[in-house]
């Protein structure tokens, strides 16, 4: 049960380390040759299914917290797993992953959970086949048999906006012998292109084309992990919405290609503002001020919806405090995630007291509403369950969420922040 809060949130604010740049320290560390020293790293549920599968694949990688230390062997050294890998809910893992693993000269087998085992595949199997991969799915979903071998480069436009799908390829195409291109309709989270040429591997970006050359050395690398922006944004919402808030969250990645919620909330008329301080490799850093606001409608855009898609939950909890009404249009994709969070988005708001309902590839919400606290079933969904929460700091009366275990997926101690900030510890 998570009991009602009411009052602003103050003080500062810090969140664990960005679930996509983590899993992709990993992998590129794994690929690399030499050591690979990570700080900040998110120990997530999601995240070590990544580190746990590369240990099946052999490399040596040790986990202590937030550090964690890979022995690089290069990826001639990746060996046959002795059974499926499993990529229990995380569909990065398993998108990128079937990038790395259609280049290997072996088999294997991933599988997931059930939400994981109901998102499909086809997105990735197409390039990877293209690629000269063969891949044995259930329909287009998990498990998956992926019989690796020696890849050819693709030049391939994407045909949705997904860094999973840009990412898969251009990790393919590291282990083709020749350029491998991506050409983005809208750009994505490009956490992957920022992050190769730490480990010495050279990309090439001009708008939206994206080359990578084949069987480029990448050596060991140290690599300080940004605080999730996407973590960032149930504070960021919850202090919108609240009155009497005011927060400043440091150390958080301010990628612009993840600062979508933070740019549509401006629009909104929303007290916030951020600031770089500092680089660590080529990501930004740095601080964001939020205060309580009174909100106004704006329309979105469907290029910069993969800007802030994680936080599409988020938005329509902000859109419930609004004068006037918010369409999220555009998010189609929210359909294929952990939960279909376009109806568990709209069943959570209903549930408590909120006129929202779903429109063709959308949310209609209804602002100026007042939330009353209700059970809310989260689907088993990470990103439902913490926007429960967040709504816990306007609602009258308690919300009871089915399940508070999903939010150990991407933020394990979201739980205690939420009771530091609800005591003013
Ligand atoms: O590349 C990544 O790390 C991610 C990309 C996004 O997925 P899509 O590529 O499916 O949009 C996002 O929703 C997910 O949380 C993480
Ligand atoms: C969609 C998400 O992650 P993934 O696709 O990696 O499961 C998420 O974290 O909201």
């Amino acid at each position: 049960m998570i009991k009602t809060i009411n009052q602003g949130l103050t003080g500062k604010i810090k969140v664990p380390g960005d679930k996509s740049i983590s899993h992709r320290s990993i992998m590129l560390g794994a690929l690399a040759d030499g050591d690979t020293y990570i700080t900040n790293f998110l120990d997530s549920e999601d995240c070590m299914r990544t580190v746990e599968a590369f240990k099946a694949l052999g490399s040596d990688i040790k986990v202590a917290g937030s550090i964690v230390e890979i022995k690089g062997k290069g990826v001639k050294e990746l060996k046959k797993p002795s059974g499926p890998l499993n990529m229990g809910n995380s569909g990065t893992t398993a998108r990128l992953l079937s990038g790395i693993l259609s280049g290997l000269p072996f088999n294997a087998t991933i599988i997931g959970d059930d939400s994981l085992s109901n998102r499909p595949m086809d997105r990735i199997i197409e390039p990877l086949n293209q690629m000269g991969a063969t891949i044995e799915s259930k329909n287009n979903r998990l498990p998956m048999t992926i019989h690796g071998d020696q890849l050819h480069p693709i030049e391939y436009k994407l045909p949705i906006d997904s860094a999973q799908v840009k990412s898969a390829v251009l990790l393919a195409g590291l282990l083709t012998s020749g350029h491998t291109t991506v050409i983005e309709n809208n750009e994505t989270r490009d956490h992957t292109e920022r992050m190769l040429p730490l480990f010495g591997g050279k990309v090439n970006r001009e708008n939206k084309r994206i080359s990578i050359k084949g069987n480029q050395h990448l050596h060991g690398a140290k690599i300080k992990i940004p605080g999730d922006i996407s973590s960032a944004s149930f504070w960021i919402a919850g202090a919108v919405i609240t009155p009497g808030s005011d927060i400043t969250i440091s150390d958080v990645g301010l990628n612009p290609t993840r600062i979508g919620f933070i740019n549509v909330l401006k629009r909104m008329n929303a007290n916030i503002s951020m600031k770089v301080t500092r680089y660590e490799g080529d990501e930004p850093i740095g601080n964001i001020h939020v205060q309580y606001s009174q909100l106004q409608s704006t329309t979105i855009e469907e290029q910069e919806v993969a800007s802030f898609i994680d936080e599409v939950p988020l938005l329509a909890l902000v859109a419930t405090q609004i004068n006037g009404s918010v369409k999220i249009e555009h998010i189609e994709e929210l359909k294929y995630k952990e939960s279909n969070r376009i109806q568990t988005t709209v069943q959570a708001l209903n549930a408590l007291n909120v006129n929202a309902k779903e429109i063709e590839n959308g949310i209609l919400i209804e602002g100026q509403s007042k939330l009353i606290g209700n059970e809310i079933q989260t689907y088993g969904d990470h990103r439902i369950a913490m926007m429960a929460c967040v709504a816990s700091f306007i609602s009258e009366g308690d919300i009871i969420l089915d399940d508070t275990d999903c939010i150990n997926i991407s933020y394990p101690n979201f739980l205690d922040e939420l009771h530091r900030i609800n005591n003013n510890l």
